[in-house]
């Protein structure tokens, strides 16, 4: 049997995919369909996209699996109970108000969201749960815990820089997960990221200020997604960083996110909630 052939379609919680030809998509389409403990019940994608109207197995390149690509979100997501969401930030809002509707999960992974995006997410969280992390690997939450930390214990005399290297496609930065590590470390110095963020640096900046958390994005090749939160000190420096060289780690966060918000009230959720780590 092909890996893209669906296993186990029992009573167990339907996911449907959104973006289900992308990157992270098609990663979560594969581990959906070889994981007992979810079914894929359904693929979506913008209209227009090659895509539509194909077996999503087939399209993969693989065995048939029974789920058609579809541009139609509000037939497909009322048959859900959980929908994982990597796509854009303008058609995550939309789909969020159409998994609330389903009264199902809503786990986002799409990154770039802006406050009207952000507004149209909490409307829909008062109607199902939302879990959202601009990372939702296990690792870059256990970093965002120490870099907390390792914040709060260190004086303004410790810069703060966060460096970040994603693939040539991306189009955000920075990236979601380097503002989860700059909201952390603002946390740890209790304050708001807002009042601390300094964005890349370009021509005669002066010097650095004190107590600022400065941002820089490298895009190259296909790099999955590196991350570097610096404390540089006078005389020393210490660095914590994440590497992720596989999505699968990202797609599984997303999975398990889906099946702990089974049980949940409506509401906004991170990975921290799904972890245990908060
Ligand atoms: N939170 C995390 O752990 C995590 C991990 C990886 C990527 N991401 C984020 O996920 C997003 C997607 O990343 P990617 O690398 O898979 O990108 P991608 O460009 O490969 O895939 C995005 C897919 O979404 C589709 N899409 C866009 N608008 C749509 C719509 N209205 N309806 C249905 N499908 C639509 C596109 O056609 C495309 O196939 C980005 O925001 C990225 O930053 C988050
Ligand atoms: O490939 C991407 O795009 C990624 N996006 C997330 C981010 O913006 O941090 C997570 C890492 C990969």
């Amino acid at each position: 049997m092909s890996d893209f052939q669906q296993t186990d379609t029992g009573e167990v919680p339907g996911i449907v995919v959104t973006g289900a030809s992308g990157r992270m998509g098609q990663m979560l389409i594969r581990l959906i369909l070889t994981d007992d403990r979810v079914r894929l019940a359904g693929a979506l994608e913008r209209d227009g996209h090659a895509w539509i109207g194909r077996d999503i197995g087939e399209a993969m390149g693989g065995q048939p699996a029974g789920v058609l690509v579809s541009d139609d979100p509000v037939t497909t997501i009322a048959r859900a109970q959980a929908v994982i969401d990597f796509t854009a930030p303008t058609a995550t809002a939309g789909f969020a108000e159409l998994t609330a509707q389903a009264r199902a999960v809503h786990v986002v992974g799409t990154t770039g969201l802006d406050a009207e995006d952000l507004a149209k997410l909490s409307a829909a969280a008062r109607h199902a749960p939302i879990i959202r992390a601009g990372n939702m690997s296990l690792g870059v939450n256990l970093l965002a815990g120490l870099t907390r930390k390792v914040a709060a214990a260190l004086g303004e005399d410790w810069d703060i820089e966060i460096v970040e290297a994603h693939h040539r496609m991306k189009v955000d930065a920075p990236s979601g997960t380097a503002l989860m590590l700059g909201q952390a470390a603002a946390e740890g110095r209790g304050a708001a990221l807002d009042d601390l963020r300094t964005p890349a640096r370009e021509g005669i900046t002066g010097a650095r200020e004190a107590g600022r958390i400065g941002f820089s994005a490298v895009r190259g090749g296909d790099i999955v997604g590196e991350h570097d939160v610096i404390f540089a000190g006078t005389g020393e420096r210490l660095i914590l960083r994440h590497v992720a060289t596989d999505r699968a780690i990202f797609a599984r966060g997303a999975i398990r996110a889906a099946l702990w918000g089974q049980d949940k009230d409506p509401g906004e959720y991170d990975m921290a909630d799904v972890l245990g780590l908060t």
